[in-house]
């Protein structure tokens, strides 16, 4: 690398004789380089104060330099330099190799990795008294942005300063990742849960709606992708869950380590952070771990180091007695083998309760993995599903892949919305539930695969099997307890839901329902059920400002449209009903008054007598 460097630097014309120029550039020129640095200069100072505490009294230099090599702060003593020399080291002062020749900072940039430059290695003679560890700082984009330097004369030389430069670079690079999105969930990941939060864990940007945004070096490391290749994927693809999934976790449960499945197959331990800058946000773990969790979850202690549960039977049960009867079964079934079927009008929680289930069972330790047959185009299920091997088909991932089926091998499988399984597909997961064999696309081998089954659906499967569009003996190989979720508006712990819901969705803010709006609530439909709940309570907490109940005018426009519409329904079936019973009524009059005449033999005057009315009111009322 060293040898290349210096064939450049003969190819710029310099002369390894030649006195460098280390004139600083002008003092206003100067502040304005530092301020288009400004991020990376105020990331980068607390680390390079903590660089410089390592190595003080060695007579080195901390410097930092911008994405052309130009010094725009340095700390520390330069004691060790000449009187002519000190002026090396100034901010303003430019080491680009094409100026100075091989060095570290200059021929790093070019490089684009850290390098070490010690003593004669350097191109131009009056730099050959120096040492010098330079490491590059990489922005989210993959671009270099500037240089972490450590510079002294050649007989401080010291073989742990690179190491101390190169963590330091990424440590900076680390803090600038995680400022760099503000909207954004960010998940900090390892294979080994102690590495969190410390140098060697992977971090990765997500956007609210589960897009990748970005990862840091470690991260595309761990991902074993290029940032390039990595920017088609979303947070699902990668990690085999939806992103709801991680609200969910926050929401229902104490916020701890996530054990997730990377695409890859490998397992890391997460910690997610979100920060609520739109609707779209739920949590932030931090402030729901302090304030939700012992009103929400309230779950013995677990170390650290374990995966923590993302939601559990416990969490979902707020007192409906369907739900209790529910889990009641459930908990009879659960590790026994017993395919589960969650049916159940959309946004019930028919994915959150096979999580609960995954997460209660024996396999809780294994991946939980879900696939939702309605999302995913007819073309690809069979791939996604079963795996392909190397080459299978045109556009297949290089090396193959396991497919979903593979993936949950040792937990648990949850194949959402199966009515919309296509048939043809469903001949082979029948076949896979019977031999339990996966065959990958393009194969002949068959791998032995040992998942619990969950599948959910809102369609009535029965019907379908009537009209020849879901196969019966698929259907009787799914059922084994089938469960069926209440929608809201059946459900007698609204005020508990609700009471769960703000304490996650506040964030602990002290918020409550007034009367008239929980009056507004119990009469709604919820044909959207928890999703529709959940996002309304959302925007009313948004509302809400510093106030801490919510009031109608704190509650959408169209939320507030269709109860006022279903109260006049309910006005207008209510006169219907009083006019229906009154008219009910007078056909029950007329046909006492009819009885009692036969029973009179028709005479008007004793059967007025025998009821006690009018004569009048007979004929009247014969009239009718
Ligand atoms: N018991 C619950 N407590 C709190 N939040 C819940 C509960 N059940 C569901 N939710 C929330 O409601 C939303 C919808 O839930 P989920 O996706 O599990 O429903 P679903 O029945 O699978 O919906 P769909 O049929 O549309 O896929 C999620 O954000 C989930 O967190």
């Amino acid at each position: 690398m060293l040898d290349e460097s210096h064939q450049r630097c003969a190819a710029y014309g310099l002369s390894t004789t030649e006195k460098p120029d280390f004139d600083p550039i002008a003092r206003n020129d100067l502040s304005l380089i530092v301020e288009q640095n400004r991020v990376l200069y105020t990331h980068a100072l607390p680390v390079m104060e903590t660089l410089y505490d390592q190595i003080i009294n060695t007579h080195n230099m901390v410097v930092l330099t911008d994405a052309n090599g130009l010094i725009v702060h340095a700390l520390g003593d330069d004691d060790f330099l000449e009187k002519a020399n000190r002026v090396a080291l100034q901010p303003g002062v430019s080491w680009s190799e094409e100026g100075k020749g091989t060095n570290a900072i200059g021929t790093a940039i070019v490089e684009k990795k850290p390098t070490l430059v010690h003593a004669n290695q350097h191109y131009l003679r009056a730099n050959h008294f120096l040492t010098c560890s330079a490491a590059p700082i990489f922005n989210h984009q993959g671009d270099v942005i500037g240089v972490l330097d450590v510079t002294g004369d050649k007989s401080s030389y010291h073989q742990h300063t690179m190491a101390l430069v190169r963590m330091s670079a990424q440590m900076i690079e680390n803090h600038l990742f995680s400022a760099a999105f503000d909207d954004a969930i960010t998940l900090h990941f390892h294979s080994r849960p102690e590495f969190i939060g410390t140098l060697m864990e992977g971090i990765a940007s997500f956007s609210p709606s589960g897009r990748f945004l970005s990862a840091s070096r470690s991260g595309l490391f761990q991902l074993g992708l290029p940032l390039s290749a990595l920017k088609t994927h979303t947070f699902s693809s990668l990690f085999g869950l939806p992103v709801s999934a991680l609200f969910d976790h926050y929401r229902t449960a104490c916020p701890g380590l996530l054990n997730l499945c990377l695409h890859n197959g490998v397992r890391v331990f997460v910690r997610a952070e979100m920060r609520r800058t739109n609707l779209t946000f739920h949590a932030m773990p931090e402030a729901l771990a302090r304030d939700a969790a012992p009103r929400v979850a309230p779950q013995p202690a677990a170390s650290e180091t374990q995966p923590r549960r993302m939601s559990s039977l416990r969490y979902l049960n707020t007192g409906d007695a369907q739900v209790e009867r529910l889990i009641e079964k459930l908990s009879k079934v659960i590790g026994r083998d017993i395919p589960i079927l969650v049916t159940g009008e959309t946004g019930t929680g028919k994915d959150l309760l096979a999580q609960a289930i995954h997460n209660d069972s024996p396999r809780a330790k294994g991946p939980f993995v879900a696939v939702n047959c309605a999302s995913i185009p007819e073309t690809l299920i069979e791939s996604e599903l079963f795996g392909y091997e190397d080459g299978a088909f045109t556009g297949a991932r290089k090396k193959g892949s396991i497919g979903k089926i593979l993936q949950a091998n040792g937990g648990t499988l949850f194949l959402d919305e199966i009515g919309d399984m296509p048939m043809s597909l469903q001949v082979r997961l029948l076949r896979v539930l019977q031999d339990r064999m996966v065959t990958p696309l393009g194969s002949t081998k068959s791998i032995p695969v040992n998942v619990a089954l969950i599948c959910a659906t809102n369609r009535n499967l029965r019907e379908m099997i009537a009209l020849n569009t879901f196969r019966e003996d698929l259907y009787y190989r799914l059922n084994g307890l089938v469960v069926k979720l209440p929608p809201l508006r059946e459900r007698s712990d609204l005020d508990a839901v609700i009471e769960k819901l703000l304490a996650t969705e506040a964030e602990g803010r002290p918020c409550r329902v007034s009367d008239e709006v929980m009056r507004m609530f119990r009469q709604h439909k919820w044909p959207g059920n928890f999703r529709q709940l959940t996002n309304l309570l959302r925007t009313a907490i948004v509302m809400l400002g510093d106030d801490a109940e919510i009031l109608p005018e704190h509650l959408p426009d169209d939320f507030l449209d269709d109860i006022s519409h279903a109260q006049r329904q309910n006005a207008s079936d209510t006169i219907e009903r009083i006019v229906s019973d009154m008219s009910r009524l007078e056909d029950v009059e007329a046909s006492v008054i009819r009885k009692s005449l036969e029973a009179h033999g028709g005479n008007v005057s004793a059967t007025a007598r025998a009821l006690g009315v009018s004569r009048n009111t007979i004929y009247r009322k014969m009239q009718h």
